[in-house]
């Protein structure tokens, strides 16, 4: 599959019965009154499962690049020029402990070790080298309120600007938007968390979302990159919770029964998604728990099968423990699915669907099922009418349009310019946070490199980075210890990182939908943010149209070269068009005309 960045896979049945290559030796601390978690239970590398991450050993690049640069390529067997070019070949050559040879030049010495220099690689029963067991406990998630608290983006000088967006609602009796937090029926509890958060005034999603939510209906909600859609279906589900108490059940064997499951697609965002669970939940009897690939499984099992009201996952470590009689569906209240149009994209659909239609599940009409993205093709939405029961529509704006507080710029380049493009922007802005997105691990590793070689602090996150590593550079950026980070499409959808100066796509993405979330990640929640993308006819002509286009709709001038080179993929002037129900409702629509193409 070509996004061989994603957290899951399609082959979300398949559970591999190799568990030799477990380390038995691994143990963590038995759960208080619960059956502790066996490692032994467990593939975590399985096919199917959300551990790409966790791939090592790159057969065809196993030189090894130390301390000051990168060394040499090709110790390994198996890997293709080609492969090298595109950098996201099969992901079954990506496996086995030694080949990895990954080091990054300038910045604290190499990650090397090729194949070559550990001896003949250890084949498992299928023929595969035989894969490592993950180890990796994450950080206890911080106790401290003041910290709990902090990881808020303030909002900027354009937040009040969200009110003037146009909203559509569309479906059966909507309920009335609320107007501030304190007149939406919300618990002190809450409240006083959402204060402690920094928020003073609910965004347009929320204002639409709260009331919905808590009205026991099922909604799709489309709203701009960076316009608070987590809190949109957190604070209602929370409130609902603690309102409407239910005993937390954990079955025979350890088996817990959350009420609430929120998936989304990578391990990033289900970890951020979780800690601002913990924040709104923050004083209550809630239990959150998480579960996401790349990390001991034991460790996350034994926490999950104390009780957990909020299970916030990726979908394929959520499958193993679901195939596992570790987590059933039974006491289900909340579906989330965030980033809703990724997960019911090809890559994803089976593991939605798997868990959808689960004999646990419990059906439609008798819980809430709430899907948010920036973006939601109509395609997509009509895959996920299936899941819905009688939703409400809400879109505020353009469905799939940018935010409008980023100011897109492009650079027509060659391929042969891209390095030296990217060396002086980085110049010219020199302190400031840069995420700079590219379509390949290899290249990530790579621009990662040269720009440490010239004494650029930088990081670099992608899906053949250990867990840890991922973990690690996220954290770098987020702390400003390195001012860049060089990103596959792993960091393009949900991460919310505070001071994005500039977003830069190295590389365009293959997607309007894509570019659309990466650039999100800057100017956000009413700041203002830059774009700069690198323009190569040769490799992005095909997105001339639809980027012209999302130009056009956020008020920006469209450079020359992107003018005229054909029609935009979508329909209409409504990027994943609108309802797709044929509601002819805008029931309520706040059009103050700042979004020209609006059709409503
Ligand atoms: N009402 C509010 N007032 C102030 N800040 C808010 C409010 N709601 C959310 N935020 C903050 O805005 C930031 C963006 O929110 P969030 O990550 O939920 O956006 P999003 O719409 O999900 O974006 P994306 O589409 O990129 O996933 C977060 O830092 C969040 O804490």
């Amino acid at each position: 599959m070509d996004d061989e960045w994603d957290d899951c896979c399609a082959d979300v049945g398949v559970v591999s019965n190799n568990h030799s290559n477990i380390d038995e030796g691994h143990s963590l601390s038995r759960g208080r009154g619960f059956p502790s978690f066996n490692e032994n239970e467990y593939d975590d590398c399985k096919v199917g499962s959300d551990d790409f991450g966790e791939r090592r050993g790159r057969g065809g690049r196993g030189g090894g690049r130390g301390r000051g640069g990168r060394g040499g390529r090709g110790g390994g067997p198996g890997r293709e020029p080609r492969d090298y070019e595109n950098g996201d070949g099969d992901d079954r050559r990506d496996r086995g402990e030694r080949g990895r040879g990954r080091g990054r030049g300038g910045r604290g010495g190499g990650r090397g070790g090729g194949v070559s220099g550990d001896g003949p690689t250890e084949l498992g029963e299928d023929g595969e080298p035989k894969k490592p067991p993950v180890t990796y406990v994450p950080p206890e998630p911080t106790e401290n309120e003041q910290e709990i608290f902090s990881s808020t983006i303030s909002s900027g000088i354009n937040f009040d600007k969200f009110d003037c967006i146009a909203v559509k609602v569309s479906g059966e009796n909507p309920p009335r938007a609320v107007e501030s937090f304190e007149t939406a029926n919300l618990r002190k509890y809450v409240v006083d968390n959402i204060l402690k958060a920094g928020y003073k005034k609910p965004t347009p999603i929320q204002k639409h979302a709260i009331p919905i939510i808590m009205g026991g209906r099922d909604l799709m909600g489309c709203a701009q990159t960076g316009s608070g859609k987590t809190a949109a279906f957190l604070l209602p589900i929370i409130n609902t919770l603690l309102q409407d108490e239910r005993e937390l059940v954990v079955g025979p064997g350890g088996c817990a029964q959350p009420q609430v499951v929120i998936v989304s697609p990578t391990r990033e965002l289900t970890l951020q998604i979780f800690n601002e669970a913990r924040k709104f939940s923050y004083g209550s009897i809630l239990k959150i728990a998480v579960a996401y690939g790349g990390t001991a499984v034991r460790h996350q099992g034994d926490n999950i099968s104390r009780g957990c009201h909020i299970l916030v996952a990726t979908p394929g470590r959520l499958h193993d423990f679901v195939d596992r009689n570790r987590v059933s569906f039974d006491s289900i209240r909340f579906v989330v699915l965030d980033e809703a149009d990724r997960m019911l994209d090809m890559g994803f659909i089976p593991s939605v669907e798997k868990m959808m239609d689960h004999p646990t599940m419990v059906p439609i009409k008798e819980r809430q099922t709430l899907m948010f993205s920036a973006t939601f093709p109509e395609d997509i939405q009509h895959l996920a009418g299936r899941f819905l029961n009688n939703y409400l529509f809400v879109a505020v704006g353009i469905v799939g349009g940018a935010s409008t507080d980023v100011e897109q710029i492009f650079h027509q380049v060659t391929k042969y310019e891209k390095q030296t493009t990217l060396k002086k922007l980085i110049e010219e802005n020199d302190g400031k946070r840069i995420l700079v997105f590219v379509e390949t691990k290899r290249n990530a590793d790579f621009i990662a490199a040269m720009l440490s070689e010239q004494q650029m602090l930088t990081s670099s996150i992608h899906g053949d980075r250990m867990q840890r590593e991922r973990e690690e550079a996220l954290d770098n950026f987020k702390s400003g210890r390195h001012c860049i980070l060089v990103a596959t499409a792993v960091a393009a959808r949900g991460l919310d990182i505070k001071n994005v100066d500039i977003v830069v796509n190295y590389d365009l993405p293959k997607s309007i939908d894509e570019y659309v979330h990466r650039i999100g990640r800057t100017g956000r929640v009413g700041n203002r943010g830059k774009a700069v993308s690198f323009y190569d006819g040769d490799q992005d002509m095909q997105l001339a149209p639809d980027l012209a286009k999302i130009l056009k709709q956020a008020d920006q001038t469209v450079p020359d070269f992107l003018q005229g080179g054909g029609t935009a993929s979508y329909k209409g002037n409504k990027y994943g068009g609108s309802d797709i129900r044929d509601f002819n409702t805008a029931v309520s629509a706040v059009d103050q005309g700042l979004e020209p193409e609006e059709e409503w």
